[in-house]
């Protein structure tokens, strides 16, 4: 039996399992049977709580269909409260080793519950902007980056009238990308709200996406001139994105769901 919390950050859900105190290998088929939404316990992906020596403490992640990723935005937030409530660390800030760098953490309490977390994703890296690519007769203008792990975001004028599922699944697989990649629709509402909808490399559609709203964030204020702070309305609820300087901040609520032991 291996012991598991399930949190969600607006609607992104993950189960979290602490390494530290128990010990089990192959990860990638046990996020495979874990997130199974009919077999499992159900979730878009698996964070594993492992000690650090680069950070004062390390998140492992796994999509659902059980390969690694480097980074996840909600994931990390979810983690840091998994982190802060079970008194594994107990500061207001603290870093996170993954594979796609040491995260700073902030969590933000209310009547000392932690509601808020607040991380920093970074530097991002840019692989090209507004390159045109044909997918069943219609161009579509990509643009890619690296933050905290791979993006493709796209600007359309209706979200509406996407077909996610094709679309999202067409792009995620072309041969451009050799592992892959993220996608990202959004809409401009005005100079500080952006809406989008996420197809993720590994789960398929999710109703947010943390380094999503924060790729998509970036690659706006340089195509449309929207504000370095902006509000994204994801499906499933709404995260605030800062860039300041050579740093993406992301902030958002997160909530626990519950606890229990998984038959494995
Ligand atoms: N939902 C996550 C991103 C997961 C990325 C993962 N699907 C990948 O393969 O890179 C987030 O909140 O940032």
């Amino acid at each position: 039996m291996i012991e598991f919390e399930k949190f969600h950050g607006t609607g992104n859900d993950f189960i979290i399992i602490n390494g530290l105190t128990q010990n089990f290998y192959k990860y990638s088929s046990l996020a495979k049977s874990i997130c199974d939404r009919n077999y499992g316990v159900g979730a878009d992906g698996m964070l594993i709580v492992e000690s650090s020596n680069k950070a004062e403490i390390k998140m492992i992640f796994y999509n659902a269909d059980g390969s690694e990723a480097p980074m996840c935005g909600n994931g990390l937030r979810c983690f840091s409260k998994f982190i802060y409530d079970n008194e594994i660390i107990r500061d207001k800030k603290f870093t996170v080793e993954t594979l796609g760098g040491v995260m700073e953490v902030e969590i933000k309490l209310i009547h000392n519950t932690l509601k808020h977390v607040k991380i920093n994703l970074g530097n991002p890296k840019i692989n090209f902007i507004n390159k045109e690519v044909e997918i069943d007769n219609i161009i579509y203008k990509i643009s890619t980056l690296f933050i905290g792990t791979i993006h493709t975001v796209i600007k359309v004028e209706n979200l509406e009238k996407i077909p996610l599922e094709d679309i999202g699944n067409k792009i995620e697989n072309l041969n451009i990308f050799p592992k892959k990649t993220n996608v990202n629709f959004y809409e401009v509402i005005d100079e500080n709200n952006l809406k989008v909808i996420t197809w993720e490399r590994g789960v398929g559609k999710t109703l947010s996406c943390g380094t999503g709203a924060a790729a998509t964030a970036i690659i706006s204020s340089i195509l449309n001139n929207t504000n370095t702070k902006v509000n994204i309305h994801m499906i499933g609820g709404e995260l605030e994105v800062e860039v300041i300087d050579n740093s993406v901040y992301l902030t958002g609520p997160v909530d626990f769901i519950c606890k229990g032991y998984f038959n494995y």
